[in-house]
């Protein structure tokens, strides 16, 4: 058997952190090596079970990435989308595999990824489940199947604390649904109604975010036609499935070539 990976938890703190935590511990490839938090978060100095309230783990969380990346075959990184940024250039120095989940990452964002994903790989994605990975490729048939007499809607509710909108997920199925129709998401997405917005273009993708209470997640994409209207959802009730695909992906990486990648690769359900 190959030798178990080490792989640090990036914002370890945080709802995935924490997850993180218990997905590596449930795994026998892989291993928790290192941890981090932002400077002058509390956790930082401290054994990560006692922050976490749990056993003590050996491990101590840290506020300097470079030596965390050092010590690790991969991190997993569900963080803020500058962070992320930065996370990729050390992750290149260190031929480190980068599995990232943060979300609402700018196109300046993702344009920086690219140098870094010559030297390391990088698998990313919106949504890490299965169910949702499936889902984009559903909505990508249906699409193609369907006129835009069917208008298509994607409609999507997170807990309250989520900062970024639409989510990554919703904006995954979108450019599925925008894939499965041949055209490009960019000139037929609806992201704004406010007002007198005048009637629902023909073509047109709209997407809508709620955010309340503890949701974890949850997505429809409905297509909708004079006289029926199909509809697909996911509804995530554990963010362990986030976790244990991340898990997944950095086990997946292990001798790739350099690039980025993403959970249909990771599943194997590119056609
Ligand atoms: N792809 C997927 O499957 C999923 C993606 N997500 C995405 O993951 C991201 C995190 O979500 P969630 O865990 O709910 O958010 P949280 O705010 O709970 O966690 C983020 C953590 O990252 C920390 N952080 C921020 N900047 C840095 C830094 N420079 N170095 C180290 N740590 C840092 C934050 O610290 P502080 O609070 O002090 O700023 C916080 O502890 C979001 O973008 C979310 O949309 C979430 C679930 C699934
Ligand atoms: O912030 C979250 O919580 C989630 N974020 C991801 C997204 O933006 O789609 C994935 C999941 O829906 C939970």
């Amino acid at each position: 058997m190959s030798e178990a990976m080490r792989i640090a938890v990036l914002g370890v703190s945080g709802r995935m952190g924490q997850m993180l935590v218990q997905a590596i511990g449930e795994s026998e490839r892989c291993m928790l090596c290192g941890a981090t938090e932002r400077a002058g978060h509390d956790w930082v100095g401290r054994d990560l079970g006692e922050a976490m309230g749990i056993a003590p783990r050996g491990v101590t969380v840290s506020d300097d990435p470079l030596e965390v990346f050092a010590g690790a075959e991969a991190v997993i990184d569900f963080t803020a989308p500058k962070a992320t940024v930065a996370h990729a250039e050390l992750a290149a120095q260190a031929r480190a595999i980068h599995v990232i989940g943060t979300t609402g990452m700018e196109a300046e964002d993702l344009a920086k990824l690219e140098p870094a994903a010559r030297h390391a790989v990088i698998v990313r994605a919106g949504n890490m489940s299965l169910g949702v990975n499936l889902l984009t490729l559903l909505t990508r048939r249906i699409a193609a199947a369907l006129d835009p007499d069917y208008d298509i809607e994607v409609v999507e509710m997170h807990h309250r604390h989520k900062v970024d909108a639409p989510s990554g997920t919703a904006l995954m199925l979108a450019e599925a649904a925008a894939e499965g129709r041949g055209v490009k998401l960019a000139d037929v997405s609806d992201r704004g109604r406010d007002g007198q917005t005048g009637a629902r273009r023909r073509g047109d993708i709209g997407m809508v975010a709620l955010r309340g209470g503890d949701v974890t997640g949850e997505h429809d994409v409905i297509f909708a036609a004079d006289g029926e209207r199909i509809i697909l959802r996911h509804v995530a009730t554990d963010r362990m499935i986030f976790a244990r695909g991340a898990v997944k992906a950095a086990l997946w990486g292990r001798g790739r070539q350099p690039g980025q990648y993403d959970m249909i690769d990771v599943l194997g359900l590119r056609d």
